[in-house]
C-alpha cells in the first residue's frame, strides 16, 4: 500500500511480486520518469507538437512559490487571475453584482464542452453538499435539447452565462452561447449582454469579437491543456458555487498531491506506482480495459471527467518522435458508481472471458443521515474486489449445491457457477469527499495519466485526433446547405436518407 494526502491506495490484489515491483521501477527509470516530473514542473515545453509547456500544477501552487517561465513569473498570473475571480465570485454569490434589471443572480449557466465542461460540472456535482451560492447549471452539447432543458427553468433577468472556452471557437459552445444570448436580449434587449455574460477563455481577440470586454474575461494561458484547466479561470462557475474558501481547499488538496508526486522516491510515488500497475496490466498481461468504481453516487461524474483525461492524453499511436508505437497505448477506460454497476457489468468482470483490472475508490465515512446504508455500500466494495481475487473454484460450488443438486445435474450446474478469479483490483480509500481530498484524487490521476505517457513515450498534451471530425462535420454542413461538398458515398447515402426526415 501507499498512503499519500489522505489516500489509502491498497494494490494487493494486484498481480504483482518483488519481482515484478523491481522490474517495472527499472522501467520507471529506464524511461527517465523522474526528469519528466522535474522537466514538467520547471515549465519546458514538453508538450512539443505544441511547442507549450505544461503548468497545470502552477494552478494550484501557493503564492509563494514563484515559477518563471519563458521569462515570465507564472505564478503571480495565477494569483493576480484566482484573486480576480473570488472577487467576482463573491460579488455574485453576495448580489453586489447585479443583472441589468437590477436584480441578483439565482442562476448561473456554465457554457463550455470538454476540459471546459467535464471538469467544473464533476467537481461541482461531487461537492454539491459544499456549495451554497447560486444555482449553476453546465450546457455542453451541440444538441439544443440540452440548452433548453436548462433555459426553461430560468428567468433571464436573474441568469449569468458564463462562456468557457479555451479557444472561443467551439463548434458547440458557439453555438450555444449565441443561441443563449438570442434568449437573453429577447427578453431583455442587447444591453443587457454586458451584464449577463462573462468569458473564460486564452483567446481575448474572439471574446471581444463575441461582445465580451475585457473586464468581464478570465484569462488562463496556453499553458494549460483543455482536459486540466478546471483548476484555472474554468473552475469559475465553480466558485461561485463553492465560495473562493473552499475552492483554494480543493487546489490545497491537489497542490499537495503535486508535492508528494515530485518529492517522493518512485517506489512510494502514488501516481508512478498507479501507472506501472496499468502498464503491467496492459502490456504484460493484455488487459484492454480499465474499469473505475467509485463507490459514491456524489462521483457519478467522475468517469466521465477521467475518460477525456486519459483518453484524449494517451490515445495515440506514436511516440515523441512521430514512430509508430510497438505496444499499446491507453486502455479504454470505464465504469459507474459502485453499487449500481454491480447490476449491470459486474457479471462480465467476475466470468467474462477477458480479465478487466478495476480501480476502486471508496470515500469510508458518507455524507448523509443513512448510516446502515454507508455500511452495505462499505461493505459491498470490499466484498467485491475480494470476490474478483478469490474467485470460486468448482470443488466450492459443488459444495454448495449438494443437497440442491445431484449426479449429472449437478455436474451441469457447477461450470456456471465458478468464479475463476485472480483477477485484478487497486482500492483506494479517502476518508469522505471533500473539496481537499477531491482535489488529491483528481490530481493523482493526472499524474499517473502523465507517468503512463512517459513510460508510453508518447506526448499527453496534444489531442489532434480531434480535428478530422470537426473539419468533416464543416463539410457535411455545407453538404446540408446545398454546396457542392465531395462526400464519400456512405455518408452521402446516409445524409441523403436523413433529408427525407
Ligand atoms: O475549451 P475549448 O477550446 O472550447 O475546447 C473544448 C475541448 O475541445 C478539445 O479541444 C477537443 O475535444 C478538448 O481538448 C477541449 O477540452
Amino acid at each position: 500500500m501507499i498512503e499519500a494526502c489522505g489516500l489509502y491506495f491498497d494494490y494487493s490484489k494486484q498481480p504483482v511480486d518483488q519481482a515484478v515491483a523491481d522490474a517495472l521501477l527499472a522501467l520507471a527509470n529506464e524511461r527517465d520518469v523522474s526528469g519528466w516530473i522535474a522537466r514538467m514542473f520547471a515549465g519546458e515545453h514538453i508538450n512539443h507538437t505544441e511547442n507549450r509547456a505544461v503548468l497545470h500544477t502552477a494552478l494550484r501552487a501557493p503564492r509563494s512559490e514563484a515559477l518563471v517561465v519563458d521569462g515570465q513569473n507564472v505564478t503571480d498570473d495565477v494569483h493576480r487571475v484566482l484573486d480576480r475571480m473570488a472577487a467576482f465570485a463573491e460579488s455574485v454569490r453576495q448580489g453586489t453584482y447585479r443583472s441589468a434589471t437590477g436584480e441578483t443572480f439565482t442562476d448561473v449557466v456554465n457554457i463550455g464542452i470538454g476540459g471546459s465542461d467535464l471538469g467544473p460540472r464533476m467537481v461541482n456535482e461531487t461537492l454539491i453538499d459544499f456549495t451554497d451560492g447560486p444555482n449553476v447549471h453546465y450546457v455542453a452539447n451541440v444538441d439544443g435539447a440540452q440548452l433548453e432543458a436548462v433555459l426553461k427553468m430560468l428567468e433571464p433577468a436573474q441568469t449569468l452565462f458564463i462562456v468557457t472556452s479555451k479557444t472561443f471557437t467551439t463548434l458547440e459552445t458557439m453555438a450555444n452561447a449565441n443561441a443563449a444570448r438570442r434568449w437573453l436580449t429577447v427578453a431583455l434587449g442587447d444591453n443587457a449582454v454586458a451584464h449577463h455574460f462573462v468569458a473564460v477563455s486564452t483567446h481575448a481577440e474572439e471574446v471581444r469579437r463575441f461582445g465580451i470586454s475585457a473586464d468581464c474575461t478570465f484569462e488562463f494561458w496556453d499553458w494549460v491543456g483543455g482536459r486540466y484547466s478546471v483548476w484555472s479561470a474554468v473552475g469559475l462557475a465553480l466558485m461561485i458555487a463553492l465560495g473562493p474558501e473552499r475552492f483554494r481547499a480543493w487546489l490545497n488538496g491537489a497542490n499537495a498531491m503535486d508535492r508528494h508526486f515530485r518529492t517522493t522516491p518512485l517506489r512510494s510515488n502514488l501516481p508512478v506506482m498507479m501507472a506501472l500497475l496499468a502498464v503491467w496490466n496492459r502490456n504484460f498481461l493484455g488487459a484492454a480495459t480499465q474499469v473505475v468504481a467509485a463507490y459514491a453516487q456524489k462521483l457519478e461524474r467522475f468517469v466521465a471527467w477521467l475518460q477525456q483525461l486519459e483518453m484524449e492524453s494517451n490515445g495515440k499511436s506514436v511516440h515523441r518522435d512521430g514512430s509508430a508505437l510497438q505496444a499499446h497505448s491507453t486502455p479504454a477506460l470505464w465504469g459507474d458508481v459502485g453499487t449500481n454497476g454491480q447490476h449491470a457489468f459486474f457479471q462480465m468482470l467476475h466470468q467474462g472471458s477477458e480479465v478487466h483490472p478495476v480501480d476502486f475508490i471508496l470515500p469510508v465515512l458518507g455524507t448523509h443521515p443513512w448510516p446502515e446504508q454507508q455500511r452495505m455500500l462499505v461493505a459491498n466494495c470490499l466484498a467485491q474486489s475480494a470476490a474478483l481475487m478469490r474467485g470460486k473454484t468448482a470443488d466450492e460450488v459443488r459444495q454448495e449445491l449438494r443437497g440442491q443438486f445431484e449426479g449429472e445435474a449437478l455436474e451441469a450446474a457447477v461450470p456456471h457457477r465458478v468464479f475463476p478469479g485472480n483477477r485484478p483490483s487497486s482500492t483506494l480509500l479517502m476518508p469522505q469527499i471533500d473539496p481537499y481530498h477531491l482535489g488529491a484524487l483528481m490530481a493523482l490521476y493526472e499524474h499517473r495519466t502523465f507517468v503512463l505517457s512517459i513510460l508510453w513515450d508518447i506526448n499527453a498534451f496534444d489531442q489532434w485526433g480531434v480535428e478530422l471530425g470537426k473539419k468533416l462535420a464543416q463539410t457535411v454542413m455545407k453538404a446540408m446547405d446545398g454546396k457542392p461538398v465531395e462526400l464519400d458515398p456512405s455518408t452521402a447515402e446516409l445524409l441523403k436518407k436523413a433529408s427525407t426526415y
